[in-house]
């Protein structure tokens, strides 16, 4: 038998029938629904007459269009929003599909719920109208994002058609510097590979950088290499994600738990297996990345300068360049350090965990919000709230003069209230800096949360390694 990859494993064992050479009709173990991609879905299997397959194998939630004011209930005030979770309850419960809906105290981005909650394990394959679905890659599950059609289609069938992609293989060795994170990391190798750079690929990511990294940095790596144009990214899985779902799935036991630790041990990628595409990277001298411009891969180390103009040769390269900088008000050639910024946003599927806000607990010591900064905390899921609280770490973040929000999309895109205004610049732990990603005219730099909660007690981008000890109070 030849050699497989991680990915071609994954794909063989959920392969239904080989369509043609590039598609099969592929087995999808979970579907994840949130109110913004579902609706049409759901339309279109009523036009049909159609029901839902297998219900328990999807699950929903109210996400990108909620309020994280915290107001008791959690009221929707915009008519179209409210509609649009309305009818998600409705389906939801016309087809037996399990809701988090947007008082349920478990309710939050669904790349954040569905691990927490031990829905994702190793070798699955994990589908959701949602791009960002690559998070799951981090356990050993091919997780992707797939169209509202493809949506109709696997709620009718629990199957979809699947084009399948290439193999790219990014080796990461090293250590990770103190003050960086997988944030870093992802953004450092987006800014050497490209926005564009992993299209048509899934990434699989492996090397001795990522044996110290947690399930939740792992999280955050595969949850941005879509940011590249992967169309899946996967780790193989290890103890510890081994460890991270048996602590969530203690009903998993007896001969069950040796059958799925033995097939567990046979997911990772042959030794002669072959990836059409391969890079390599050193840790060791990773720093905190900040992004100057308005495409992720538009990114720089904290103590390096934005491109020169005319180191540039490529045009259209040139002409993006001057175009970000012309939107994100900065010049070629800059530094980003000690940038005035007016907001912090610290949440989303990317750094909306609860390692993330203890980072930037441990990040801000006991300093306090920086005077004319507005800074927001918008925890993942309802989980991730309730640990924080139990922490003290909302307390202390409270103190501090950080807002302490509910938990839900936000301002990773703007799509509730939470909006911010032309030319007000933000640090943000999100994953898209697009021109008015965050609210029309809004200036967005993504970071990781220790480097956000450095700009917030200090008002400015400022590289968080330099932040150990002393205090603004
Ligand atoms: C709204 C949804 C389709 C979108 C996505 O697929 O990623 C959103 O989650 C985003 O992050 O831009
Ligand atoms: S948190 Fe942001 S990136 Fe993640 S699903 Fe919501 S809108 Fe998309």
């Amino acid at each position: 038998m030849s050699a497989k990859t991680l990915y071609q494993k994954l794909v063989d064992s959920h392969t239904v029938v080989k369509l043609d050479e590039e598609n099969v009709l592929l087995f999808c173990d979970l579907h994840l629904m949130n109110e913004y991609t579902s609706p049409q879905a759901f339309s279109g299997l009523d036009e049909k007459g159609r029901g839902v397959l297998i219900p328990g194998q999807n699950i929903s939630v109210v996400s990108h269009i909620i309020p994280t004011h915290n107001e008791m209930p959690r009221m929707i005030a915009d008519p179209a929003s409210s509609l649009q979770a309305l009818n998600l309850k409705k389906n939801c419960v016309k087809h037996h599909i399990p809701l988090f809906d947007t008082n349920h105290p478990l309710q939050g981005i669904e790349h954040v719920v569905s691990p927490e909650h031990g829905m994702v394990r190793p070798g699955m394959v994990i589908i959701c109208g949602d791009s960002h679905t690559t998070t799951y890659g981090a356990l050993g599950a091919l997780g992707f994002g797939i169209g509202t059609s493809e949506v109709e289609h696997v709620l009718a069938t629990q199957t979809l058609v699947y084009r399948l992609a290439k193999n790219m293989h990014i080796k990461i060795n090293g250590i990770l510097p103190v003050g960086t994170t997988s944030k870093d990391m992802i953004l450092n190798i987006i800014s050497q590979i490209g926005a564009k750079g992993a299209i048509g690929y899934v990434v699989e990511f492996s090397g001795s950088a990522l044996k110290d990294l947690s399930t939740e940095a792992r999280f955050t790596l595969c949850n941005m290499a879509v940011e590249s144009g992967a169309r899946g990214a996967l780790i193989a899985p290890d103890q510890i994600a081994i460890d991270y779902v048996f602590a969530r799935c203690p009903d998993i036991t007896g001969e069950i738990k040796e059958r799925a630790l033995a097939h567990w041990a046979s997911l990772y990628s042959d030794k002669d297996a072959r990836f059409e595409k391969e890079y390599e990277f050193d840790a060791t001298d990773m720093a905190p990345f900040v992004t100057w411009g308005t495409s992720p891969d538009q990114a720089i180390a904290i103590n390096d300068s934005i491109p020169q103009k005319d180191s540039i040769k490529d045009p259209l390269d040139k002409l993006s360049l001057e175009q970000a900088l012309r939107y994100t008000k900065l010049s070629d050639g800059q530094t980003l350090e000690g940038t005035p910024i007016d907001h912090v946003f610290i949440g989303s599927c990317t750094n909306g965990r609860i390692e993330d806000l203890r980072n930037v607990l441990a990040a801000i010591g006991d300093r306090k919000v920086a005077a004319g900064v507005r800074a927001m905390v918008v925890p993942g899921s309802g989980a991730v709230k309730a640990q924080a609280e139990k922490e003290g770490i909302a307390d202390k973040l409270i103190a501090a003069g950080f807002e302490w929000r509910k938990p839900g999309c936000s301002m990773c895109l703007a799509m509730n209230d939470d909006v911010l205004t032309s030319g007000i610049r933000c640090a943000s732990t999100t994953n898209r800096n697009f021109e008015g990603r965050q609210g029309r005219g809004a200036i967005t730099h993504l970071m990781s949360p220790a480097m956000a909660a450095a700009a917030a007690v200090m008002g400015k981008i400022t590289d968080v390694r330099k932040l150990q000890g002393a205090s603004n109070a």
